[in-house]
């Protein structure tokens, strides 16, 4: 269970403060509801380990998180900027999210390959980002997260610029990934996303 409790955040310099407090289960996703400037990201910042909390705790299956860097976090996030590496193909984009030397095993590079197909982009892992649509980008970037296989998952408007075939396919990957016991915090305007993925939710 991934649990903030009583989180406070403030940015330097500004008077508005959050305060969070809610918890997860394992497989259940949480959508995060708000207008745009509400505080949706700086929420996923702050359990991504971007952001430090004022005061709080973000503790998941009882263990506090919340001192711990981005990266020793059981959390992986897919932001609005898809943050992909312009000179690196496709295939190396996602293999550098599952090892950073890109040492991957047999069984990752099946992942890969199998994920890629599923998302309607067999074929492509030799491309380059630059050669890719907006959608298609964002698939990547989707993907490289799931194939990392972090208890957490945070979503941040996944399914902009998608269109319907492509938005259908990320719902089922989401499904799919709750199924498996992923924990989703979803940031997103759509009302019918939230209802498809989401159990409860955090208004702002
Ligand atoms: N680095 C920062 N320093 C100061 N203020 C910031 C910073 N980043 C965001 N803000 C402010 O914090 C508020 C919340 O921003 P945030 O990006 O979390 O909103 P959001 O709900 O995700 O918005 P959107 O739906 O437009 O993406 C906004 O008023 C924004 O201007």
């Amino acid at each position: 269970m991934l649990e903030l409790r009583n989180l406070c955040f403030q940015y330097p310099d500004q008077s508005e403060e959050w305060r969070f407090h809610f918890s997860v289960a394992a497989g259940h996703c949480l959508a995060v509801r708000g207008a745009s400037g509400t505080g949706k990201s700086t929420l996923l910042n702050l359990v991504a380990g971007f952001l430090a909390p004022k005061s709080g705790e973000i503790l998941w299956n009882n263990q506090a998180i919340h001192n711990l860097p981005a990266w020793e976090r059981p959390v992986t996030s897919v932001f609005q900027e898809h943050n992909l590496f312009e000179h690196l193909d496709v295939f190396t984009n996602i293999g550098l999210g599952l090892h950073p030397g890109m040492k991957l095993s047999c069984e990752q590079k099946l992942a890969i390959e199998q994920g890629l197909e599923q998302t309607g982009l067999g074929g492509f892992g030799a491309r380059l980002p630059g050669e890719l649509s907006g959608g298609q980008r964002q698939r990547v970037a989707l993907l490289r997260a799931i194939l990392r296989r972090k208890p957490v998952l945070l979503l941040d408007e996944p399914m902009t610029g998608l269109d319907p075939d492509a938005r259908a396919i990320i719902r089922d990957l989401l499904l799919q990934e709750k199924a498996s016991g992923i924990t989703l915090i979803l940031a997103s305007h759509d009302e019918e996303d939230r209802k498809i993925l989401a159990d409860s939710n955090w208004n702002l």
